[in-house]
């Protein structure tokens, strides 16, 4: 399980997070929805140590992960796929999947063939250059390149931004694979109500930089989640 406790994150001045607390746990998919700027890359960014946290712990199966380097939250299991995909638009596809490598051992260092089960655009256009993919493809790739080092836990940067619907029906088939096949535990964070919805166990509402709502999604109070969801 991915615990998140009491997490404030500053930019300079300025609060980002304010006493975030959240779970996230095995063979699960955890919500984290809110409109633009709440904070929701920010909590993310600290669950993969792209940014420090000025208060409160992260932790994951039990292994404290504050003050670790990003490629060592890797090698305990922490998968990242960020906002806007940053895949190498000149390196090929296949390269793009290799980059996946990094926290691997020489010895672990192949491509999961379930990636292309999941996402069979990526073996048909292996050869090609990142750059030249369509924006769904691309998140697909993002999400196979995750896959490459085998995570425990899979971390999305809204996953459903700017894709077509058909690829975000793709996209969430492949999630709820990871978490039943797998036992991989989800956390991804939404603006995007009618996936978070279908998709997750569980959902967290953030404003401000604060979770200002909790539960199960099937219990989850639409018309509230969309008030702090509309500006
Ligand atoms: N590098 C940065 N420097 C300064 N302020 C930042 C930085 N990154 C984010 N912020 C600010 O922190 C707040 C939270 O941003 P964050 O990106 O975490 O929100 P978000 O919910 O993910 O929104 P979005 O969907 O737009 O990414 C915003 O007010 C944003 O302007």
């Amino acid at each position: 399980m991915l615990t998140v406790e009491n997490a404030n994150l500053h930019y300079g001045a300025s609060q980002a997070l304010r006493g975030v607390s959240i779970k996230a746990e095995m063979g699960k998919i955890t919500c984290v929805l809110g409109r633009n700027g709440v904070g929701k890359s920010s909590l993310l960014r600290a669950i993969v140590g792209q940014h420090p946290l000025s208060a409160g712990s992260v932790s994951f199966n039990g292994t404290q992960l504050n003050g670790m380097a990003p490629y060592n939250r890797a090698r305990q299991g922490v998968g990242y796929v960020p906002q806007g995909r940053e895949i190498f638009p000149l390196l090929t596809v296949k390269e793009n999947l290799e980059t996946g490598y990094a926290p691997l051992k020489r010895s672990e260092r192949s491509i999961p063939p379930e990636i292309f089960n999941l996402f069979p655009v990526l073996q048909s256009m292996l050869g090609r250059r990142g750059g030249d993919l369509s924006g769904g493809q691309q998140q697909q790739l993002a999400i196979g390149r995750a896959l490459v080092m085998r995570p425990q836990i899979l971390v999305l940067d809204e996953p459903t931004e700017g894709i077509q619907p058909s690829i975000i029906k793709d996209i969430g088939r492949a999630i709820r694979y990871l978490r039943d096949s797998a036992g991989m535990a989800i956390l991804l964070v939404e603006q995007y109500l009618d996936f978070c919805r279908e998709l997750a166990d569980h959902v967290y509402i953030m404003d401000r930089g604060e979770i200002v709502h909790e539960g199960s999604a099937e219990t989850l109070d639409t018309s509230e989640a969309r008030r702090h969801l509309t500006v």
